[in-house]
């Protein structure tokens, strides 16, 4: 997908919505267990409740690979059922060495090598510029770097000021790593929980698009994102995974998922109006 064809779903939706599909077949409600795919069913249902109110999907791969053949089985139908329009994202954190990042991003990008196309995947940076470009070398698809993450976690290296530089090390992978790439292929994940950082962030890389997760279950503030973070083409998409899709674990557990993701659309579609 192209970043003007994203852009153009986030304002004929107003919504710069993700949809998490962690999908935990531990919290799929009890009366989707007999179903022979319950993951896929409930993936479905959630899908087609809220696609109306969101622009991006973001299935975790640790929820599917943790089931074994059939968790990638759950996963390639929901890929096939998700709405053309919507923007895919693998949050599956890979990168390695070039040859093996390589066959990573076949994983990901190439369905006649594994029968999955997603628009975008999760890469971890810290191994360099040679484990990010196999990604990048996929004509539309776009590669979703981990800057500054939202666990707690992220203050041990992340936050770290590097010798002789006024920099934290976040910082110096924002900066280098936007060399690899342009803005249309290129995005980084920044946690909702560290909207303090945004401005700094939006200074380093103005026109880069953020992933955006944490808030909704970790607590971080959608308002505070959206006055930071947005730029002029809104530049953001906020993730909420937990808060949406278990939002009830009843027989109405569809409809309760459309009214948060309603819910968030409609805050958002008011920030949009205000600062894109
Ligand atoms: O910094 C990060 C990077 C990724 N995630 C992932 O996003 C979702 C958040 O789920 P919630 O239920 O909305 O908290 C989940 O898949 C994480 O692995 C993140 O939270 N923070």
């Amino acid at each position: 997908m192209t970043r003007s064809d994203l852009y153009a779903q986030i304002r004929s939706k107003s919504s710069y919505l993700c949809v998490g599909l962690d999908t935990d077949i531990q919290k799929i409600p009890s009366h989707l267990r007999s179903e022979p795919d319950p993951v896929f069913a409930f993936n479905r249902a959630i899908i087609e409740a809220t696609h109306e109110y969101a622009v991006a999907y973001k299935p975790n791969l640790a929820f599917y690979e943790a089931l074994g053949p059939r968790g990638w089985e759950s996963l390639q139908k929901t890929l096939e059922i998700i709405p053309k329009e919507c923007f895919t994202i693998a949050d599956a954190k890979r990168g390695d060495i070039g040859n093996t990042s390589g066959l990573y991003a076949r994983a990901f990008f190439d369905k006649s090598a594994s029968g999955l196309e997603f628009d975008s995947v999760t890469v971890a940076p810290y191994m360099g510029a040679d484990s990010v470009k196999p990604f990048l070398a996929f004509e539309n698809k776009w590669v979703i770097l981990l800057a500054l993450t939202s666990n707690p976690g992220s203050h041990d290296f992340q936050r770290l000021a590097l010798k002789d530089s006024d920099r934290a090390l976040f910082e110096e992978v924002l900066l280098t790593s936007a060399q690899w790439g342009t803005a249309d292929q290129l995005m980084y994940v920044v946690g909702a929980t560290r909207a303090d950082q945004l401005a700094r962030i939006r200074e380093l890389i103005p026109d880069h698009f953020l992933l955006v997760p944490g808030v909704g279950a970790q607590g971080g503030s959608l308002a505070d994102v959206s006055r930071y973070g947005m730029n002029s083409q809104c530049g953001l998409l906020v993730n909420s995974s937990r808060a949406i899709i278990y939002a009830s674990s009843g027989e109405d557990f569809a409809r309760r998922a459309a009214d948060e993701a309603r819910a968030v659309q409609q805050e958002m579609a008011g920030y949009l109006e205000q600062y894109a």
